[in-house]
């Protein structure tokens, strides 16, 4: 599903910010990733989804070489992806509803066909009150959720999120964690990128552990489950 080979990365001339960093991630499966502040998750995840290229190795996503993608393939291997941005990214002309909804116009599905889905997943996440409500008059937690929504509706095979509960209280968060677990179940592979160890603790899932740019595979090192 996802396979690094020796990769670095240095944004222009700056020092390189992740050093032979080597991992699999099998179909399936449910990952953590963490470290400390300023470690490179996000831009692991940025190589991921291609927002930027590594400076060397080699990365593979459902079987691509990233390097050999033409924009058309990566296109297409980005519409494969839901992805949780920090920023949340949410488009402001358009509101919960038509922002959740969007992957699912964009796959050229008939909104009779997913209106209810989108309307049912906004009250599962709390913004059941909110569905009309344009990004500018959310607070940064009802914004993340709402992301959060966007990148899960189409049951993506890859879900990658940065601090996806970074905004909002405990309870929300482990109910934002049922959300993605049930995802995982349905058989989408789960990177989430976060240092809150509440959050981790909830679940016996592996680490991706970013220390001083080189990453370490680990197991959970409590579970509560
Ligand atoms: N566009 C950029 N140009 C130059 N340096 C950058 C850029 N983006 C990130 N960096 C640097 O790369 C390093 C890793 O940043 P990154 O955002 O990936 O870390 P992170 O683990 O996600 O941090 P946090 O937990 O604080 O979000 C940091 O030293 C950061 O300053």
């Amino acid at each position: 599903m996802i396979r690094f080979d020796n990769v670095g990365l240095r944004y222009g001339s700056g020092p390189e910010i992740l050093r032979d960093v080597t991992f699999h991630v099998h179909p399936g499966s449910f990952h953590f990733l963490t470290g400390p502040s300023g470690a490179g998750k996000t831009s692991l995840l940025r190589l991921l989804f291609m927002s930027i290229r590594p400076s060397r190795g080699l990365i593979f996503v459902f079987g691509e070489n990233l390097a050999d993608l033409a924009p058309a393939g990566r296109a297409a291997l980005r519409r494969r992806i839901g992805i949780v941005f920090q920023d949340f990214r949410l488009l402001d002309h358009l509101t919960t509803w038509e922002n959740v909804a969007l992957p699912l116009r964009v796959m050229g599905k008939s909104e009779s066909d997913y209106a209810d889905d989108v309307t049912d997943l906004l009250h599962w996440v709390g913004l059941g009150n909110r569905i009309h409500a344009y990004p500018e008059t959310l607070s940064g937690g009802e914004k993340q959720r709402a992301a959060i929504a966007r990148a899960v509706i189409g049951r993506p095979e890859l879900l990658l999120a940065d601090e996806p509960t970074g905004n909002v209280d405990p309870a929300i968060g482990n109910r934002l964690l049922r959300l993605f677990v049930e995802l995982n179940r349905l058989g989408t592979s789960v990177i989430i990128a976060t240092h809150d160890y509440g959050l981790m603790e909830q679940l016996d899932a592996p680490r991706l552990m970013l220390q001083e740019g080189r990453l370490q595979v680990g197991a959970p090192q409590l579970s509560v489950r």
